[in-house]
């Protein structure tokens, strides 16, 4: 069989386009206009407009002309933009029956085969299964058996900055990795754990390229996943190949791993131990869906591990540039749990404001800045204007969280403005913005929560966090960069023991302690 040259696959590709257009189903809501937004050029629409970084900056300044829902279209495909969170919860949760499905991104699902993974699944009885399985995971009562972990990898990310405070950033990404696959895999620190997270970051680094929209043209053109990896002009074939192995080894090299284990009676307790029995009790047969409980602790990972560095990041500027927010932090810290303990669960409700720094976090720079894509399955009318069917939607998470109608000087760190004040209403917590919407939600919300507060209370209560200094002895301002993505993360900071940790006894034995919990 003769294959078709890129030339003749793009041609078809348009053809396809102004077909679909000419005979396009025409639905009741076909004469309401689409949502006010930037002039589009014909055929290409506004391909031109779209920033290839920091989208939500750009996207908010949008919104001040065109209002918080706006309508983009590039190569035909329409993009709705939501700059509210009456919006969001309007067309995401109160229609959420029709507007919780994903957009289908080629290069990653087709291409780089992560089809497994429910963030990027469509609606239907596997996307259904899946999340019934993260929900028994992960429900609030649930995610405390996560408890024993977080305090586990909490201590050994304490321990790490101890001996070696300059490379903090390190230890953090370390660490937030290192965790999650403890947890997923019951694989203790070591290298073999240490393995699992490169390949794991290998892989989320080519997700995280992939998901730039605009990045790849088979993203706006499906039938160029036909084109072979040999054509001129198809490395994105090649570079799709070796993504998909780095994805494999993600989910495959730990699961292969624990399931010998498993077949010895010697699998430590861990998510995948959970879902192996749980798969074995409900067959008949004594088989298991293997590649759905992969796909279940790889989309663990990536939900987790990223979005969970990317608030540490976050705190740890947040700290260096508010020295004094950082003092008063320590100061409930040692006035509630002293000096002979570390920080615990159980301490969480005496702590107050560090609840507002923790709160302040999340606002001051989300993760997921414009939220993860939302697919429209049929027409919609909002206020007027035709939602259409196809469109993909996305919530600016960091327009919402950065609304002078909920925040004051929204730009500043401020956790003050979380403190209860007679009379007025409570401002909104960024709980509510920074986790998504409908049936999408955020299923690791709850756990995150967990995890985030112990690791930020007890780096508090045990180090004093500054600028760093370079080899000349001068402090080193740092850049507050944020850095484009899937999620965010900024950079560097330093680490040094507090006063009162230097001698305490309670805090080294803690530390040096192996069996922690
Ligand atoms: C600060 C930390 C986190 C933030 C800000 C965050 C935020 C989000 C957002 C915005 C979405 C998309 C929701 C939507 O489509 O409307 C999402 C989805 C998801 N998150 Fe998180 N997340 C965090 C932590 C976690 C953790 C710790 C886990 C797992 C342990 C996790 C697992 C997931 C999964 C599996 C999805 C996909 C849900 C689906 O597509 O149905 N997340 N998260």
């Amino acid at each position: 069989m003769s294959l078709p040259s890129l030339g003749t696959v793009l041609v078809a590709s348009a053809l396809l386009l102004v077909l679909r257009f000419v005979f396009r189903k025409q639905s009741p809501l076909s004469r309401l206009p689409l949502p006010p937004g930037p002039s589009p050029l014909p055929v290409v629409g506004n391909i031109k407009d779209v920033p290839t970084s920091h989208e939500w900056i750009t996207y908010a300044e949008w919104a001040k002309t065109y209002g918080d829902v706006m309508h983009i279209s590039v190569l035909g495909k329409s993009l709705v933009l939501l700059s509210s969170l009456e919006a969001a919860r309007d067309l995401l949760d109160k229609k959420s029956a029709v507007t919780s499905d994903r957009p289908r991104f080629t290069m990653i699902s087709d291409l780089m085969g992560w089809d497994w993974a429910v963030q990027f699944m469509g609606m239907g009885p596997r996307f259904r299964r899946s999340r019934k399985a993260l929900h028994q995971l992960l429900h609030p009562q649930a995610a405390r058996d996560f408890y024993g972990a977080i305090r586990k990898g909490t201590r050994s990310l304490l321990r790490d900055i101890l001996h070696d405070p300059a490379h903090f950033d390190h230890h953090l990404r370390h660490h937030s990795g290192g965790m999650m696959m403890s947890i997923l895999y019951g694989e203790d620190e070591g290298p073999v754990r240490d393995q699992y997270v490169v390949k794991a970051e290998e892989a989320v680094s080519g997700l995280v390229e992939a998901g730039n929209v605009g990045k790849f043209l088979v993203d706006f053109i499906p039938l160029l996943k036909y084109v072979p990896e040999w054509m001129p002009g198809a490395g994105f074939q090649t570079q799709a190949r070796i993504w998909r192995q780095m994805a494999r080894d993600m989910i495959e090299i730990p699961y292969k791993n624990l399931q010998a284990a498993y077949d010895r009676g010697i699998a430590p307790p861990s998510v995948t131990t959970q879902l192996i029995n749980q798969e074995l009790q409900q067959s008949r047969d004594g088989s298991k869906d293997t590649e759905f409980i992969m796909g279940i602790t790889g989309v663990l990972y990536v939900g987790g591990a990223d979005t969970a560095l990317s608030a540490l990041i976050t705190f740890m500027l947040a700290m260096v540039l508010n020295p004094e927010k950082q003092k008063r932090a320590q100061a409930e810290i040692d006035a509630v749990v002293g000096h002979d303990r570390l920080p615990d669960f159980d301490d969480r409700s005496a702590l107050p404001y560090m609840e507002h720094i923790f709160s302040e976090v999340l606002r001051w720079y989300p993760g997921v800045p414009l939220g993860v894509p939302h697919r429209c399955m049929e027409d919609i009318e909002y206020k007027g204007y035709r939602i259409p069917e196809g469109a993909t939607i996305l919530v600016n998470q960091w327009a919402i969280l950065h609304d002078e109608q909920h925040y004051d000087n929204p730009f500043d760190f401020n956790p003050d403005r979380f403190v209860p004040q007679e009379g007025a209403s409570a401002p909104l917590d960024p709980r509510e913005a920074s986790f998504g919407y409908g049936r999408r939600i955020c299923p690791g919300r709850h756990f995150a929560d967990d995890l985030l507060w112990l690791m930020l209370v007890n780096i508090l209560a045990a180090f004093d966090i500054s600028k760093p200094v370079n080899a000349d002895g001068k402090v080193v301002e740092p850049s507050g960069t944020f850095i484009s993505g899937l999620v965010t993360a900024l950079n560097r900071s330093c680490a040094g023991l507090r006063r009162g940790m230097q001698t305490s006894p309670a805090f080294w034995s803690l530390l040096n302690d192996d069996v922690l919990y």
